[in-house]
């Protein structure tokens, strides 16, 4: 390994010799099987367990069971012909009781296994790993099986939470037993509280030790959004909740300011980090929201320095997305240590409650023809339109603007607060339509979106579960239109897996497409427009060429500045000699 490269690195040519022991842990086993084995008084009940089947077969009593018999007492026609004494009974009952109660124990445990297959089939919920806790039958059980604290359970009821989510039952169970996990359930199944439920359980209380959880998500949207749901879980206990701003990042030092709970994107962690502003030795809870996302290559430098600071030997890491894929959890298995693997449904599936469609759009022009149709009869708002670039953003916002349509849009090129406006005022219904770029593809919760309209077809089947997934959330039904011209046809199959896989009709001339080897598919794209040709042509060229005007007077006012006529003579006031 390089130099300074660390141990996050070395998963990414994953070495099944090296980490044998680690990867046969997530060998698939019998659940049932591995729970039995686990726990420490069965392993003595095993053998008398097969002794007992044996007898049934075979009617021969095993020698030291008769020898025992012998030596106890033995009536014959009402006489004993052994003498019996009272110590020797109450051995026979002392040897009994502990071999009793561990078979009422057995068949405690093997009703509960029972119990907890028949929850997880009816919840969609797939396991693996060893000894996994029972899935929650309902929150209640957070306070009879994990002392949960009223303040949380009033707040779960005030958020009209009356269940647990699928990932909810199973992941909360396995983070509150101190296990590591790595869990993927569908686009808007409630997998934040997932994870800050378990939080705040085990945080228990606020305190001034330091930084005792963080939690990473891909965008500043996403790390503001679950920063105040998580202060929102939190409400009636004090915990200080922080969330790592680009100002915090740089000005604040942490070591005076108490934090529990910090939420940040990767980049402004790692330069708070760089900048020694925070410590985070004593980190206890590690969440990687999205982690597909933040695993991705731009990401992983910064999540490697992240994962490297969070040096407690005691952490607990835990993995969440939607989606995901075999790489990131065999990069996630080097790092984390006897963790339990929670599937909701099938890995990599788009949200069940949402209809999608497939529109051919022909070209660029068709695209806004058919959005304008589809306005015109029938625009249920909100509805969140995605294209692939922030040029695409300001083209499309520009064409909807005069279209007596409320529209926003959202893209990389605005200052925060720009974005901050954007989706506070789609939140609020004051805006109808949003058009984005993939800033706010993932985890963002706009409640009642009804609508998704993939106007750039999406550069991966990730990128279109996600995008989909902000609409037909907890429970509610949402539609998706997918608009693909001639460029989009090749990479058509692998959306329509994925509609396929949920239950949605495709034509089945797209199934039948060659596969193609994965690689983002981000074509060239004609502008926005629906403006002639020759038109736009002229446009574009009269735009820039007042781009080009304005930039030249900028630099003749700069020039003028530093010049001064003296005498007859203009001459320049910078110092030629620092030049
Ligand atoms: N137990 C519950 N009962 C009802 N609603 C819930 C429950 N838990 C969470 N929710 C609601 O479900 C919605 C989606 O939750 P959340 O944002 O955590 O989904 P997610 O699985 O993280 O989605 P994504 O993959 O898009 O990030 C939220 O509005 C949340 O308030």
């Amino acid at each position: 390994m390089e130099e300074g490269t660390s141990f996050l690195f070395a998963g990414v040519n994953f070495n099944r010799k090296k980490f044998a022991v680690d990867f046969s842990r997530f060998q698939k086993k019998k659940e049932s099987e591995k729970a039995i084995e686990d726990l420490s008084f069965l392993e003595i009940a095993k053998p008398e367990a097969e002794q007992e089947e044996e007898e049934e077969e075979e009617p021969v009593v095993p020698v030291k069971k008769r020898k025992r018999k012998a030596e106890v007492s033995e009536p014959v026609e009402g006489i004993s012909v052994f003498k019996t004494s009272k110590s020797a009974k109450a051995a026979k009952k002392e040897i009994e009781k502990p071999l009793i109660e561990r078979s009422e124990q057995k068949k405690k445990l093997n009703k509960q296994l029972e119990r907890d297959s028949l929850l997880r089939k009816d919840n969609n919920i797939h396991v693996s790993g060893n000894n996994i806790p029972s899935p929650l039958e309902n929150f209640s059980e957070l306070s009879s099986r994990y002392g949960c604290e009223s303040y949380l359970l009033c707040n779960l009821a005030e958020l009209g939470f009356k269940e647990p989510t699928p990932i909810q039952r199973q992941a909360i169970p396995v983070l509150l037993s101190g296990r590591e996990c790595f869990a993927c359930a569908p686009t808007g199944s409630g997998k934040t509280l997932a994870f800050v439920c378990p939080m705040l359980m085990k945080l228990k209380h606020a305190s001034k030790d330091g930084i005792r959880a963080v939690i990473l998500c891909p965008t500043r949207e996403l790390a503001d959004q679950t920063t105040r749901e998580c202060k929102k879980m939190a409400k009636g206990n004090k915990f200080y909740i922080k969330l790592m701003t680009k100002e915090l990042a740089r000005n604040s030092d942490f070591s005076k300011r108490p934090c529990d709970i910090l939420i940040s994107t990767p980049l402004r962690l790692q330069l708070a980090i760089r900048k020694k502003k925070v410590d985070l030795s004593r980190v206890e809870y590690l969440v990687l929201d999205e982690s597909d996302k933040l695993f991705e290559l731009g990401l992983l430098k910064q999540i490697d320095s992240v994962v490297k600071a969070c040096s407690n030997p005691s952490i607990i890491r835990s993995l969440f997305s939607a989606t995901l894929p075999d790489f990131v959890e065999e990069l996630a298995r080097t790092i984390m240590h006897d963790a339990v693997r929670v599937i909701i449904g099938r890995k990599n599936t788009a949200s069940k409650t949402i209809k999608q469609k497939l529109v051919f759009a022909g070209s660029e022009e068709g695209k806004l023809l058919a959005l304008r149709q589809s306005f015109a009869e029938s625009l249920n708002p909100p509805v969140l339109i995605f294209v692939q670039s922030k040029e695409r953003a300001k083209e499309l916002y520009g064409e909807l603007l005069f279209e007596n349509i409320r529209v926003s849009a959202i893209h990389s090129d605005l200052s925060q607060t720009q974005r901050e406006n954007a989706v506070d005022d789609f939140r609020a219904g004051k805006t109808w339509v949003l058009i984005a770029t993939d800033v706010i593809a993932r985890g963002m919760d706009f409640k009642g979106v009804n609508c998704v309209i993939n106007y750039d077809f999406p550069d991966s089947a990730a990128a279109y579960i996600h995008r989909i997934g902000r609409c037909g959330r907890a429970g509610r039904s949402g539609e998706a239109i997918t608009y693909y011209t001639e460029a989009d046809i090749p990479y058509l199959r692998n959306i329509a897996n994925v509609m396929s896989a949920s239950g949605c009709e495709v034509p089945s001339w797209a199934m039948a497409l060659r596969k193609q080897k994965w690689k983002k598919h981000r074509p060239g794209r004609e502008s926005i427009s629906t403006q002639p040709k020759d038109e736009q042509e002229s446009t574009n060229k009269k735009k820039k060429r007042d781009e080009q005007e304005s930039t030249n007077k900028k630099k003749r006012r700069k020039m003028s500045k530093n010049r001064a006529i003296v005498g007859d003579r203009e001459v320049s006031l910078v110092d030629s000699s620092k030049t």
